[in-house]
């Protein structure tokens, strides 16, 4: 018996079929990766091609995004620390759900708090792969496909990642991606390196 948060008396209930059996039947290693980074620095398109490439290559993945959670679970949360915080918290416990299941949970936020990843890292030893996209607040800028950056520049969004909220890159992540003399890799060639680190850490096996 024991007591969590607001909740006494609460029981941990065994499951019949474990998180082992569930990696053998996929044949890969439940896992997060945490795709980190400023608006428009290509996370959600990271996060598509990689699912994609990991399908084609008969590998189970699930995307978190925060655009999308922020439609549902996170949708009584705004942009203020506390949110934040509380936003990548909730999304870590949803992602280390999918990761017992035995899926690889694509999580793409911008998750600007150092703590707060720290603190999903923490959720999940062994199985969370940090990826920073690495790129410019200029670039990000002028990629601006929502228009947000010009709103925040005009001062009609207030705390806007980069602009007048704090972004604070890792320190310590497992994947960093940039651009190369200037260009961005393309989308796939991105997800090509994640499959190669996932590879080469055995995730893609039982
Ligand atoms: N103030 C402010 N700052 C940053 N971003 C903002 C803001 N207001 C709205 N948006 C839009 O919300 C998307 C980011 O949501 P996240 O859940 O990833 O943000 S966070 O991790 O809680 O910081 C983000 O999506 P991406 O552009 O895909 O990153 C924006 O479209
Ligand atoms: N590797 C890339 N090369 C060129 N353009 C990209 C790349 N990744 C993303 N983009 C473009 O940049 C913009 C922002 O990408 P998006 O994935 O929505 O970023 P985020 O999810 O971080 O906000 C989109 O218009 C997208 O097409």
């Amino acid at each position: 018996m024991s007591t969590m948060g607001n909740s006494t008396n609460i029981f941990w209930q065994e499951s019949p079929v474990g998180k082992l059996e569930r990696q053998k039947l996929l044949n890969q290693k439940g896992c997060v990766v945490w795709i980190t980074g400023l608006s428009g620095s290509g996370k959600s398109t990271l996060a598509c091609s990689l699912s994609r490439e990991l399908h084609t290559r008969g590998k189970l993945s699930y995307i978190l995004d925060g655009d999308n959670v922020r439609h549902g679970l996170n949708k009584d949360l705004g942009f203020k620390a506390e949110d934040r915080t509380e936003n990548i918290r909730r999304v870590g416990e949803v992602a280390k759900l999918f990761a017992d299941a035995g899926l690889i949970c694509i999580a793409s936020l911008i998750s600007p708090y150092r703590k707060d990843r720290d603190a999903c890292r923490a959720m999940l030893p062994d199985a969370f792969i940090e990826v920073f996209m690495n790129m410019p607040l200029a670039l990000c800028e002028e990629r601006d496909p929502k228009g947000l950056y010009k709103l925040a520049r005009a001062g009609k969004i207030k705390g806007f990642t980069g602009i007048d909220d704090p972004y604070e890159p890792p320190l310590n992540c497992e994947i960093e991606l940039n651009q190369k003399d200037g260009v961005c890799p393309t989308p796939s060639a991105m997800a090509e390196e994640v499959v190669t680190y996932l590879e080469d850490k055995g995730y893609l096996q039982d």
